[in-house]
């Protein structure tokens, strides 16, 4: 029997967790939880997906042509797992109706870490997850941080690390936000939220943080410095990070892909699914070693980044799966994580006039 699923709010991270759901068979949609009776949610019933409403705005959505499934709190009654996805600091306004219904829930990282009883990000601490009623998947900027951090936690060991992150300004859809002509601190101290926001989830991480506001909307960048426990070669980095496909490698110098920008348009070209990159975007040519000391910059697609870290907390919380990479494994090949490597190594064999085959 599939788990039935909730998802509550369908904003950048919501309609993409609906998406996830959708394509897996593990699960079942009961519907999405919308406030508004605009564009999104005539698109939603377009293609099949049931909306459910407050009670004291039925008769908006009415009104404007859309006919609700019913009501937000039967859509909790329903569901056996409950996504919140609404702004972030509404989750733990919306936790008290959760409870009332009983049902475990999966917040994201705009809530406090106090919302749920664990923080989580899959290659720290999946298995402390499991049967949980309550799990935080940490923000965008911090998943990608930890991603790389615990891997390379369990391969070397991690001293301490900095990292200093260029935050995108807004989503694209977001036409109500800055700076439009600005390098914004934030905040104007030292740390940022992202290095304490990743000890919630690894309290043995040393680590510092600091990010600047940038006017873009496509994608986060960060550079991180690791000092690790042993002495490295590049090489095998590369190596380590390849055998887990949530890294995507890229040769700058071979690709012509050095930027932002031009990874998204590898990502649409490509036609993953709303031009999404759910990898850690890796640029080769910055990973620089010097004995235990490791540097590079990563680009975090803000939008995707954290939907298969979501997928993969459903197991966990429902007891469903004990073995981590089954379910990596899984989520992986549904989202197509990885595919975009193989393009990537593809591309570079023929400027270099390789047969790929
Ligand atoms: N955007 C990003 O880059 C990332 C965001 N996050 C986190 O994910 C969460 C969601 O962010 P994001 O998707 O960007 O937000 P959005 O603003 O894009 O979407 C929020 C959604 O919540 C709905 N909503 C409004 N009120 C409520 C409510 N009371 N309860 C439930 N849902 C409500 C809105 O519905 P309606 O449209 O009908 O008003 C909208 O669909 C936040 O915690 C954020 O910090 C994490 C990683 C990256
Ligand atoms: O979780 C995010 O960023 P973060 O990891 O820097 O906190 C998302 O990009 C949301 O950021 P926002 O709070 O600027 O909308």
């Amino acid at each position: 029997m599939p788990v039935k699923v909730a998802v509550n709010g369908s904003g950048t991270i919501g309609k993409r967790i609906v998406d996830s759901v959708l394509l897996n068979k593990d699960f079942k949609l009961v519907g999405v939880a919308k406030y508004k009776p605009d564009y999104q949610a005539y698109l939603m019933i377009e293609k099949g997906i049931p909306v459910f409403v407050p009670r004291d705005r039925a008769g908006e959505f009415i009104n404007s042509g859309i006919e609700p499934s019913g009501y937000i709190d039967y859509l909790f009654e329903e569901a056996d797992l409950i996504y919140d996805a609404s702004p972030g600091g509404k989750g733990v306004l919306n936790k008290k109706i959760y409870e009332k219904h009983g049902k475990p829930v999966v917040f994201q990282g705009g809530e406090d870490p106090e919302i749920a009883e664990i923080s989580y990000s899959t290659f720290c601490n999946y298995s402390d997850a499991i049967n949980k009623k309550n799990v935080r998947v940490v923000s965008c900027n911090t998943t990608g941080m930890l991603r790389l951090l615990c891997i390379l936690e369990k391969e070397y060991g991690v001293k301490k690390a900095l990292a200093v992150i260029i935050r995108r300004a807004a989503d694209p859809k977001e036409d109500n936000r800055g700076p439009v002509n600005s390098i914004l601190l934030d905040p104007p101290e030292i740390p940022s939220h992202h290095g304490v926001d990743a000890r919630t989830v690894a309290p043995w991480l040393n680590i510092t943080s600091a990010a600047v506001v940038v006017p873009t909307t496509l994608m986060h960048m960060q550079f991180i410095e690791v000092e690790l426990k042993s002495p490295v070669k590049k090489d095998e980095v590369l190596e380590v990070l390849g055998r887990y496909r949530r890294f995507l490698l890229i040769d700058s110098a071979r690709t012509g892909i050095d930027s932002t920008s031009k990874l998204m348009e590898l990502a649409r070209d490509a036609g993953r699914m709303r031009g999404d990159i759910y990898e850690n975007s890796v640029f080769i040519d910055t990973v620089k070693i010097e004995d235990t000391r490791l540097y590079l910059f990563q680009g975090i697609h803000q939008e995707s980044i954290v939907i298969p870290e979501n997928m993969d907390v459903a197991y966990a919380i429902l007891g469903l799966e004990h073995d981590q990479y089954r379910v990596v494994e899984k989520t992986d090949s549904l989202l197509g994580v990885g595919s975009l490597e193989k393009l990537i190594k593809t591309s570079r064999h023929r400027l270099k006039g390789e047969n790929h085959e």
